[in-house]
């Protein structure tokens, strides 16, 4: 299967990494983060992160506006996630909400049912030669038969030294409160509790998967590897195909 699954913890390079690979394999590029990330941007415009935390076993999803009732199927929920501004994904109180969000086994089925679906329809459609997903579990659970998983990591002092650079970047003066480095930390510390430790779908590394550490290597370097492990991984991608994106 034309499908390569990158995971690993928050802030370790994941996106960029898949988002440059994309361009370079031209395989679709789709962010797993993204979607929930969406959930957990329309619980707090709802207004309604509070309740949910505080009865966060018995929450009753129902209580979501109409066009977000995560029982039903939403047939455009993953179209939604992506059209959506990215910046508006991004704030710091997303990350920590997505990641609360996210251990809610009836969400992870809706949404793994409806990225799945999405992948599945974009390869199906023959409109693109594969496809690159980026997340916690991808590789695990969402698609274990992908040709080719990697797992993206680095030290935490890293991924902190990453985030807040982005953040910072990223952000204006209006985000003040998202460029504290202690909250950065603060924040992947739990994540990475979080979305290791849960019940349903933790990120684990699965045993045919190749782990990279990017601690102490240039993003370019890692994309080298990645290459040379799609050459082995995926040898059906046509010689032909491979000559025009310099891939041999
Ligand atoms: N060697 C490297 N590899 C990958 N990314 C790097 C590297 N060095 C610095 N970065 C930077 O780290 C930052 C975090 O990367 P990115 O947002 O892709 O992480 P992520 O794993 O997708 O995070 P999240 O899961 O929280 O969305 C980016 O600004 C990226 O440019
Ligand atoms: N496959 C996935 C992707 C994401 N999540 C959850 C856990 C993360 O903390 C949160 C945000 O993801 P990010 O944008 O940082 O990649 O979403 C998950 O549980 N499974």
């Amino acid at each position: 299967m034309n499908i390569i699954t990158i995971d690993g913890p928050a802030a370790a390079g994941k996106g960029t990494i898949a988002l440059s690979l994309s361009h370079l394999i031209n395989f679709y590029y789709f962010n797993t983060g993204n979607i929930f990330r969406y959930i957990a941007k329309t619980i707090i415009d709802e207004g309604l992160m509070y309740e949910f935390l505080i009865n966060k076993n018995h929450f009753n999803l129902n209580k979501i506006n109409q066009n977000v009732v995560f029982l039903k199927e939403i047939p455009d929920l993953v179209e939604k996630s992506i059209l959506i501004d990215e910046k508006l994904l991004r704030t710091q109180e997303i990350s920590d909400s997505s990641s609360i969000i996210a251990e809610i086994p009836q969400v992870r089925e809706i949404l793994n049912k409806a990225m799945r679906k999405f992948i599945y329809d974009m390869l199906g459609s023959n409109k693109v030669v594969g496809c690159i997903v980026d997340g916690r579990d991808t590789g695990s659970v969402l698609f274990p038969n992908a040709g080719c998983k990697i797992f993206i990591t680095a030290e935490r002092s890293v991924r902190t030294q990453r985030r807040f650079e982005q953040i910072r970047s990223t952000f204006t003066e209006d985000f003040q409160e998202e460029i504290k480095k202690k909250r950065v930390h603060d924040s992947l510390v739990l994540r990475d509790s979080r979305d290791g430790s849960r019940k349903r779908d933790p990120m684990i590394i699965v045993k045919d998967t190749i782990v990279i550490d990017t601690s102490k290597i240039s993003q370019e370097e890692t994309i080298e590897q990645i290459l040379a492990i799609i050459r082995i991984k995926l040898p059906d991608l046509s010689k032909d195909y491979r000559k025009t994106v310099n891939f041999i």
